[in-house]
Formats: C-alpha cells, sequence, structure tokens
C-alpha cells in the first residue's frame, strides 16, 4: 500500500510531522520534509537518509505562508519522485497574541497545501490520486477558551477539508481527503503557554484533565487513517480515551 509512493509532509522538521515522516518512511515511502526551521529540517533529513537509506528523503525550506515557496516544495517533491501520493498538511502554531500569523499557518497555508496537492494528485491533471491527510486537533471539535484563534483555525481546516472530500469532481480523480485531531500530544507545541494568569490556569486544567499522549498513540491513528481507504472526509480524533472517527458523516446534505 504504501511501497514506492510519495510523501510530502509539512511541519517535518520535529515533532508530529516528523514522526509522520518516520511512519512513512518505514512503510517504504519517499518523503519530502518540509519546514522553516533550516537547521532542524537538514538534521532531521540527514537522520532519515541514514537510517532509510540515502535518498528516501528530501528537504525543503520553505515557510508554508509563502505562496511561492509551498509551490516550489511540491515542484520538488514531484521532480525528485516524479509523482506525489500522499500530503500531510502538518506545520502549525500557537500563538493567540500573534491571532493573524496563526490562522495564516493553520488554516490559510492548509489551504493552499490542499490546492498544490489536488493539482499534483487529480487523475485530470496528470496525478495518480492519492490521500491529503490535513492535521487539526481536539481544538477543532471542542471549544478552547485559552486558545480561541488556535480552535478557530482547527475548526477551519475540519470544514474545508471535508468540503474538497465530497466534491464530486475530487472522488472521481481519485483523491482522498481527512483530517486527523489529536489531543496534547508530547512535542514543543504545548510548551506555548498563553499570556494571562486566568488563561494559563484553564490551559493547566486542560492539561491535567486530559493528559499528554505519547507520540506513538497519534501515529497508530494516523496508520489507521491512511489505511480506512473507505474513510472519504473522516475526522479522526485520538486522545487518552482512545480513537474514534466522528459521526459528522451525518452532518452532510
Ligand atoms: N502536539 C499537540 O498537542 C498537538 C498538535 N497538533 C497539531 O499538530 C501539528 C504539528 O504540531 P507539533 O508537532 O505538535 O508541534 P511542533 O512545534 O513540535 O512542530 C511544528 C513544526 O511546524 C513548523 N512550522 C511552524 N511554522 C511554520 C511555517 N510557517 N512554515 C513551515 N513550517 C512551520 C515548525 O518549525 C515545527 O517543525 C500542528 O498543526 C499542531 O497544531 C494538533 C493536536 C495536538
Ligand atoms: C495552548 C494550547 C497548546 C497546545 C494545543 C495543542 O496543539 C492541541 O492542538 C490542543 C488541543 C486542545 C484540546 C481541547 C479539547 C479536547 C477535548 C477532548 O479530548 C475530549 C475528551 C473527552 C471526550 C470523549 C471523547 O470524545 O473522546
Amino acid at each position: 500500500m504504501f511501497t514506492g509512493k510519495a510523501a510530502l509532509i509539512t511541519g517535518a522538521a520535529q515533532g508530529l510531522g516528523k514522526s509522520f515522516a518516520a511512519v512513512l518512511l518505514q512503510k517504504g515511502c519517499k518523503v519530502c520534509a518540509v519546514d522553516i526551521n533550516e537547521e532542524k529540517l537538514q538534521s532531521t533529513v540527514k537522520e532519515f537518509n541514514t537510517v532509510y537509506g540515502e535518498g528516501s528523503v528530501i528537504g525543503n525550506k520553505c515557510d508554508v505562508t509563502n505562496a511561492r515557496e509551498l509551490k516550489e516544495s511540491f515542484k520538488q517533491a514531484k521532480d525528485t519522485f516524479r509523482h506525489i501520493d500522499i500530503v500531510v498538511n502538518n506545520a502549525g502554531v500557537v500563538d493567540e497574541q500573534n491571532w493573524e500569523k496563526c490562522l495564516d499557518i493553520n488554516l490559510t497555508a492548509v489551504i493552499r497545501g490542499t490546492l498544490l496537492a489536488l493539482d499534483y494528485m487529480r487523475k485530470d491533471r496528470g496525478g495518480n490520486g492519492g490521500t491529503i491527510v490535513n492535521v487539526s486537533s481536539m481544538a477543532g471539535i471542542y471549544p478552547v477558551e485559552f486558545a480561541p484563534a488556535y480552535a478557530a483555525s482547527k475548526h477551519g481546516v475540519i470544514g474545508y477539508t471535508r468540503s474538497w472530500a465530497f466534491h464530486p469532481e475530487v472522488q472521481s480523480n481519485g483523491v482522498r481527503l481527512v483530517c486527523l485531531c489529536p489531543a496534547y500530544t508530547d512535542t514543543d507545541i504545548i510548551k506555548s503557554l498563553p499570556k494571562s494568569s486566568v488563561d494559563i490556569e484553564l490551559y493547566q486544567k486542560s492539561l491535567q484533565t486530559l493528559g499528554v499522549m505519547k507520540m506513538e498513540r497519534v501515529m497508530e491513528a494516523f496508520v489507521k487513517l491512511l489505511e480506512d481507504t473507505d474513510n472519504i472526509g473522516s475526522v479522526l480524533s485520538v486522545n487518552k480515551f482512545g480513537i474514534k472517527y466522528w459521526k459528522m458523516q451525518d452532518a452532510k446534505l
């Protein structure tokens, strides 16, 4: 199912994106790792090429909010691997002070990444079909009092992804779109503390209630999303209580 495929993953220098890349590499995929952090990206690419074989990964330094750079990353992936079969729009930040930046990275760039992925994957545009995984969050389903802009961006990812997923031309051209919604996971992003003491308290309470998941749990959900090929437009959550598909299929005309 994965051998010989090629994936492009944004925000792949560290955290969830790096682990998504490792999972796909273990399964025989080639990976184009995209990230704004050049130093971490180069070290990740070096590590992966040592472990999984020279040429299995390329790195592309790119700010996903820069349309030209993101377009170039897709072109590099296609030129290197000849096709793009999986795209994971994963890069994200928590930044309520600079909420426009938060929306630019978490939502606008996901929209742009989805449009580019459709262009490269649609069979009527010369692609082979494929899967787009857009990384939302539990914050895309639940309200988050201490991070409203972040929650809005993640709700937006779900609405945007599901809308394209059910488009008849997208389905007939072999592209499947799905959303992954993890709860708190052990990466750097959970160190992005809110600014006010009320919000810090709300965040700490939320962390205490939900705990912090190990990376492996989210990777289990990621693989499930990719392997369940009949899950068009699905929203899969993963938290300490388990992995579950949301019955959003009901919210469809
Ligand atoms: N860790 C968690 O608790 C959860 C994370 N998520 C989502 O998972 C995704 C990945 O986050 P984590 O790995 O946890 O965080 P992280 O902070 O460890 O990694 C984020 C990566 O995105 C990159 N990035 C940030 N801005 C970028 C930009 N403008 N252009 C290109 N790359 C950029 C960073 O350099 C970094 O490598 C995000 O979308 C986040 O919202 C969702 C639910 C839970
Ligand atoms: C300032 C925030 C810092 C980091 C945010 C993280 O990146 C992450 O994306 C935020 C997650 C927020 C989650 C909010 C609510 C989660 C709710 C649940 O998991 C629901 C729990 C139980 C219900 C039973 C179930 O449906 O599983």
